[in-house]
């Protein structure tokens, strides 16, 4: 292992980012070992509450932070001398921000994506993204992923997930930097599932909003939850993603949590669709990221260049675009042929 553990940065001062640097600061307190945690954030007030009050009320409400977390708007100053990278801001922003970035990276970083989703207009996942971007090697990329609703682990709930990078040895140096008690993360080297089944959840989980908005019940929410799986895995396969995957803690396990919590944006905003609000209304009450909104479209866009079947991820697309109202997705997927459930 040739990157220090001892200076890790966390891009991004939002609601996840905030909590997996409270995650990689217990981690390191119940190894006994030193570790400094700077955040970037791009506002100042926030960075100040986290550096003042060890807080980020606007994101974790009461969650206290430990006090080797500091936070700065200069992403220079969280930068010099990290040897982990960890990046969680939105998708669609990445891109540009790795190019102002690069130059400010310490030699042998391993960069860690903690995002869920796929970049419009190239269909890119975010380990992709970052690889050519840094112009590093997929060794040095991994990524965390799994049914981690950031509040719940804020509140030291016990959770489990998944750090996958193409490295094994990669893999288990960032679990074991971010194995807290309350968080236990598996690895893995199938970066494509993992990331396949981070993006796709939050599609499928405005669906099951959106059942839920229109008052349907729980055999519904079921059967979308479960298809939704076989789309997604049908997805994951055809880029070389693993079956083993879609039935573990970033697939199902993942898409069963967003899908049935309140806490999930992506099902919050389904719901709001559901429950009649305009995608302009719903975008206007959000006030953190639901990635599934814009990454739906890249994950449309990918399957029908690969020729992969996604019904559901379809009919998504179609309500987002306006081309079909929420009355029309029940009928529109049960009108469909007739098919074995084992047809892949
Ligand atoms: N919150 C959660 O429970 C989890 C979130 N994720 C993923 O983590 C990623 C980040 O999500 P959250 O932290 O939840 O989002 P968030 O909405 O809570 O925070 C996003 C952060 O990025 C900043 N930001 C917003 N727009 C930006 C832009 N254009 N350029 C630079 N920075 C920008 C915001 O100021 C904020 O600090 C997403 O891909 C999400 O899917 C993954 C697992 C759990
Ligand atoms: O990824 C998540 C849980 O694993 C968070 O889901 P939302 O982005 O929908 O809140």
């Amino acid at each position: 292992m040739t990157h220090s553990q001892s200076v890790i940065a966390v891009l991004g001062a939002g609601s996840w980012g905030t909590t997996f640097a409270k995650v990689l600061a217990d981690a390191a307190a119940a190894a006994g070992s030193e570790r400094s945690i700077r955040i970037w954030g791009r506002r100042a007030e926030v960075v100040e509450q986290i550096n003042t009050k060890h807080r980020n009320e606007q994101y974790l409400k009461d969650t206290e932070l430990p006090t080797c977390i500091t936070a700065s708007t200069d992403v220079a100053e969280v930068l010099d001398g990290a040897g982990i990278v960890i990046l969680a801001v939105p998708a669609q922003s990445l891109r540009p921000q790795l190019r102002e970035w690069k130059p400010l990276l310490a030699p042998g970083v391993v960069v860690v994506s903690l995002m869920k989703g796929l970049e419009l207009g190239t269909d890119a996942r975010m380990s992709e993204v970052i690889a050519e971007e840094f112009d590093i090697p997929a060794a040095r990329v991994a990524v965390v992923s799994g049914p981690n609703l950031a509040m719940e682990i804020a509140r030291e709930e016990p959770t489990a997930s998944v750090v996958a990078c193409s490295d094994e040895a990669t893999a288990v140096s960032i679990a074991v930097c971010c194995t807290a008690p309350y968080f236990r993360p598996y690895t893995s080297t199938d970066v494509v599932g993992v990331e396949i089944g981070g993006i796709v959840k939050n599609v499928i989980a405005l669906a099951v909003g959106i059942c839920e908005g229109r008052q349907m019940g729980d055999n519904t929410k079921a059967s979308v939850i479960t298809r939704g799986l076989a789309e997604t895995s049908r997805l994951a396969l055809a880029l070389g993603g693993q079956a083993h995957t879609m039935a573990g803690l970033a697939g199902l396990g993942d898409l069963v949590a967003t899908c049935s919590s309140p806490l999930s944006r992506n099902h919050t905003a389904g719901r709001l669709l559901g429950e009649g609000l305009t995608l302009e209304q719903v975008t206007e009450r959000m006030t953190q990221t639901a990635e599934g909104i814009k990454s739906g479209h890249a994950v449309h866009e990918l399957a029908g260049k690969l020729g992969v079947e996604m019904p559901i991820t379809a009919a998504v697309v179609a309500v987002l675009e306006g081309k079909m109202s929420v009355d029309d997705l029940g009928p529109r997927l049960l009108a469909r042929a007739l098919k074995s459930e084992g047809d892949y």
